[in-house]
């Protein structure tokens, strides 16, 4: 069964339409800083918003693109999997993420008593800003969160290409969260050391439950995943045509050849990557249209971008800019 949810967003309405064909609360270990310092077959498809026209660009059985024409707010691209909201404006996309990341961190907090939330670095922190600002900010129980990193930078963590420290200054150290639910590296281990120290780290939050684990692969399972993708396609310290992107045992893994500056990192591997419950791509700006293309794209390339590899047991969303979703 292949499914893709196809969703019109804008700042004021927004309608989507699912789409089916057939055929330890605290380990040692972790090092916190105290918080103080649609395939579809047819030919087109109209949805309950009569003005907006969804074209079928190309089918086979996997895989689709849809396109809007509309005024407002754009969408759209299928995926065997996943779901694609694009927003007029990197604004706009921020308010949305605000929004999905309290919704999962409600529904898992009810459920599983707490939520595990993954982040990366770069441009996608910034986007998080709204998370720290009203209704969210006093809406979400924050001492139920607990935040890890898909993937850091070897650097000690008041380093400016530290990803805990550009966490911590855009939206940690505005957040009432238990500073030891806040899984930091090693920065005093190699790169080997921490990506073995964040490891078992992570063992001992799946130990105490405060990870869930996947009954389908054995791998942890995070409640989600927000992601960013760089501009050669890579995601967390995944890099294309690395051998790493092929890891199938460790949980965890370091590098010390990032062709993106620091060398050294440690990251989560694809297997934990996609045992998660659900998983958010984040991408904004024009300059990676070319890459979005591709990405979301037919490709029937044995050689898939790190980001095409991206393919969780649970839900896959990708939030785009209008300029990121410019070439689709
Ligand atoms: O440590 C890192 O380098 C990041 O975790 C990395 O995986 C990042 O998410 C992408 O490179 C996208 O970054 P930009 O959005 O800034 O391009």
């Amino acid at each position: 069964m292949t499914e893709c949810t196809v969703r019109l967003a804008s700042s004021s309405r927004s309608v989507s339409a699912n789409l089916r064909i057939s055929p330890i609360r605290f380990s040692p270990l972790c090092r916190s800083l105290p918080l103080t310092s649609a395939s579809i077959i047819g030919k087109s498809l109209f949805c309950s918003l009569s003005h907006r026209r969804i074209s079928v660009l190309s089918t086979n059985s996997t895989k689709s693109q849809f396109r809007t024409k509309s005024s407002m707010a754009e969408t759209v691209t299928g995926k065997s999997k996943g779901k694609v909201e694009v927003f007029d404006s990197e604004e706009e996309l921020a308010v949305s993420l605000a929004k999905y990341t309290a919704d999962l961190s409600e529904k898992f907090c009810k459920e599983r008593g707490s939520f595990s939330v993954v982040v990366s670095g770069g441009s996608l922190v910034k986007s998080l800003r709204k998370l720290v600002e009203p209704p969210y900010i006093d809406s979400i129980d924050w001492s139920k969160w607990h935040v890890l990193w898909v993937d850091e930078r070897v650097v000690p963590k008041d380093h400016p290409d530290s990803n805990y420290l550009l966490a911590y200054d855009a939206f940690l150290s505005k957040i009432p969260i238990p500073s030891g639910n806040v899984y930091a590296i090693n920065d005093a281990l190699s790169a080997e050391g921490a990506a073995d120290d964040y490891e078992t780290c992570l063992r001992h939050l799946v130990k105490s439950k405060i990870v869930d684990i996947s009954d389908a692969t054995g791998f942890p399972k995070f409640d989600v995943m927000l992601l960013g993708m760089g501009p050669d396609g890579h995601v967390a310290s995944l890099f294309p045509g690395h051998p790493l992107v092929h890891e199938k045992e460790k949980w965890v893994a370091f590098i010390k050849e990032s062709p993106k500056p620091p060398p050294e990192r440690i990251t989560f591997t694809f297997p934990v990557i996609n045992s998660s419950a659900n998983i958010a791509l984040v991408v904004a700006g024009a300059g990676k249209a070319d890459l979005v293309h591709k990405s979301l794209g037919d490709s029937e390339s044995s050689d898939l971008l790190p980001v095409q590899m991206v393919s969780p047991e649970g839900e896959l969303v990708w939030f785009l800019d209008k300029a990121a979703a410019s070439k689709l």
